[in-house]
């Protein structure tokens, strides 16, 4: 048995994590904290994996406890940044125990991961490229987490093709154009109805390809979520880890 505590436990996301772990054959749930609730009761004699699903103001400060708890954890909260990452393998170096892992993922849904593969597949073979995401009124990041991962994986492999810059004309812009990510442009759509979506938009002179990926209900994330817990529990994933990808065979 793959015990669980889960961080956010009374949010959107931590609430589906508390039933999926209730719910598999493999995990059960040992603690669920919120907002004021003391990390330091996570302790290795509880908890095997901690997953983590806050907000991004918070995640990076709950990471560090956590590592110095002595913990595993899987983190689903956006906001990462270099220096942020920086910080958290750093903190690994010097963790409690060794072989402790953490692993960050921008999107646990296999569509989304599917969709971020294939666009980075896609990029070398066209001229120009635009990602919309489109999400629920409710989220307090823009752009998503995961439409900064694609944009960036466009990026590395337009440079990886020896690709330039993409055509575009505009001379003026009252920030119609999106933010721009690694040269690519991004779009962030808030809409009440939506749950979590992304559009990858290439084109070539004549011919366009769309990759979407949907998620309509966050059910859609939990067997990711626990793909990750069994992978991280078995030790096999020392250090910082980032992306499901890593756990499929693409
Ligand atoms: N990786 C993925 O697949 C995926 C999927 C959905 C959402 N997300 C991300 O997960 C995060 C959470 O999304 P959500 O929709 O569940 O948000 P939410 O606002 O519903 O839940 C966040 C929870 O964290 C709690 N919280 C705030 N500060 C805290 C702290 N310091 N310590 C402990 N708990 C704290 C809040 O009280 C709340 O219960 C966001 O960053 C979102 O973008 C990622
Ligand atoms: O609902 C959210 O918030 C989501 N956040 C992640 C992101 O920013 O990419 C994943 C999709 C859902």
């Amino acid at each position: 048995m793959i015990n669980v505590s889960v961080v956010g436990a009374q949010g959107r996301m931590g609430s589906h994590v508390v039933d999926a772990v209730n719910s598999a054959a493999d995990t059960q749930l040992a603690l669920a904290l919120d907002a004021k609730d003391d990390l330091t009761a996570i302790t290795p004699d509880n908890t095997d994996v901690v997953v983590e699903f806050t907000v991004p103001s918070a995640s990076l400060h709950n990471v560090l406890t956590l590592v110095k708890q002595g913990v595993n954890v899987v983190v689903g909260t956006t906001g990462w940044t270099d220096d942020k990452l920086a910080q958290v393998t750093t903190a690994l170096a010097n963790a409690p125990r060794d072989n402790q892992s953490v692993f960050i993922a921008p999107n646990f849904a296999i569509s989304a991961v599917l969709a971020d593969h294939f666009a980075q597949v896609a990029a070398p073979y066209f001229e120009s490229a635009e990602i919309i995401e489109l999400h629920h009124p409710t989220k307090v990041d823009a752009p998503s987490g995961t439409a900064i991962h694609t944009a960036h994986a466009i990026g590395e492999a337009r440079r990886a093709a020896g690709l330039g810059d993409m055509p575009d004309a505009t001379t003026t812009d009252g920030g119609s154009r999106g933010q721009v990510i690694d040269g690519v442009h991004v779009h962030a759509v808030r809409l009440r109805g939506l749950n979590a979506h992304e559009e990858v938009l290439f084109g070539n002179a004549g011919e366009q390809l769309v990759i979407r990926a949907d998620s309509f209900d966050r059910a859609s994330f939990m067997p990711g979520v626990l793909l990750a817990v069994r992978k991280i529990a078995s030790g096999a994933f020392p250090g910082l880890t980032i992306g499901l990808d890593r756990f499929l065979d693409l």
